[in-house]
């Protein structure tokens, strides 16, 4: 059989749902679904303002509320974070002009390999029977830092990018010290370790047109990401979903806030203290979904095991370590249809 590439680029998803006739979802998107969730009204919130404060004890108790956040459920509303609304809106309008260019423009980024710097298409994903699906999803994805990659067009895409993702990676470095604070890690090992200077990240927008049969297939299936903290906002337009005891709960963000999960690489760093949370995007018949995600992570060239002072706590590590970029270019082309596969082979039994 010939093997189907996860980065093919056929045709937008958007034009194919636009096309008013569509009444079934094509056999290809065929994913089986189980849309329950629940709702929840106690995600942790955080206030970043406070994990700045010059006071000591509000600036120990954000420390505190941030590692039970991280370590109960893996994922909070980030608010009062600095970020203004101005930036957020003109990202979502940037990148919104991107998705509408015609196809020829945007098929010169369709990706060839996992460590193209920008990518764009349609992602198909292979499960453990070997059945192939597309995501019901288009997707623009790029390196931000420490090299700052963008497509030409539409030409304010790269002045707005710059600003959105240098904004939220100052937010995601000092989110990292006030971990490191709460785990008693010196600042000095954790930046010398994660070199956090040259910190790599990634930036991706989603885009979910509206899908005549919403549980016949997915955006984005479950699956961890990677790196230390991603942050998710989204048009206002639920569909994200987070695993916690278990159970699918739906996340909504209130206006103007970020939603952040702990990934991959702060778990394994964390000798297991943070969990890097299981979520997935569902799409709805209604309503055009867009997400604008950044994967703030170590340095590239970071090898990222559990920290020392805590493997010597806990009298053993619990993962593996793996050189950062390794562990995104396997991630990236990995089927995600099973939640955790990396992360799990990192696991020492
Ligand atoms: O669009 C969403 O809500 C989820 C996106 C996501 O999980 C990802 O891009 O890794
Ligand atoms: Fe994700």
């Amino acid at each position: 059989m010939a093997s189907v590439q996860p980065f093919e680029y056929d045709t937008a998803i958007k034009d194919l749902a636009d096309s008013s006739n569509l009444k079934a979802v094509p056999s290809k998107f065929n994913f089986t679904n189980e849309p329950s969730a629940l709702s929840s009204d106690s995600l942790p919130i955080i206030d970043f303002s406070a994990l700045t404060e010059d006071d000591p004890d509000k600036r120990s108790g954000a420390i505190r509320a941030l590692g039970k956040a991280c370590q109960e459920w893996g994922f909070f509303i980030l608010v009062n974070h600095g970020i203004p609304e101005a930036l957020m809106n003109a990202t979502f309008s940037a990148t919104k002009e991107f998705f509408n260019l015609p196809d020829a423009e945007k098929k010169q980024y369709e990706a060839k390999s996992a460590s193209d710097p920008i990518k764009c298409g349609n992602f198909n994903v292979t499960n453990t029977s070997n059945q192939t699906f597309t995501l019901w999803r288009d997707y623009l994805k790029l390196y931000a830092h420490p090299e700052f990659h963008c497509p030409l067009k539409p030409a304010v895409l790269r002045e707005v990018l710059l600003e959105y993702t240098e904004r939220t990676r100052g937010l995601a470095r000092k989110l990292v010290e006030a971990i490191s604070d709460n785990l008693e890690l010196e600042k000095n090992y954790v930046d010398e370790v994660l070199k956090m200077d040259s910190s790599f990240q990634l930036f991706a927008t989603n885009l979910y047109p509206p899908c005549p049969q919403p549980d016949q297939a997915i955006g984005i299936p479950p699956h961890t990401d990677p790196g230390l903290f991603t942050f998710l906002i989204h048009n206002g337009v639920a569909g994200l979903q987070i695993e916690h005891d278990g159970h699918w709960f739906k996340v909504d963000s209130p206006q103007n806030s970020i939603l952040v999960n702990a990934a991959d690489q702060l778990e394994i760093f964390t000798n297991g203290r943070c969990k890097s949370v299981k979520h997935r995007a569902i799409v709805n018949k209604e309503r055009e979904r867009i997400s604008i995600v950044v994967a703030n992570g170590p340095s590239k060239e970071a090898v990222v095991g559990p920290a020392a002072p805590l493997v010597e706590k806990d009298d053993r590590a619990l993962y593996r370590s793996m050189k950062y970029i390794e562990y995104v270019e396997a991630q990236l082309v990995k089927s995600r249809v099973n939640g955790k596969q990396i992360l799990e082979q990192m696991m020492i039994d």
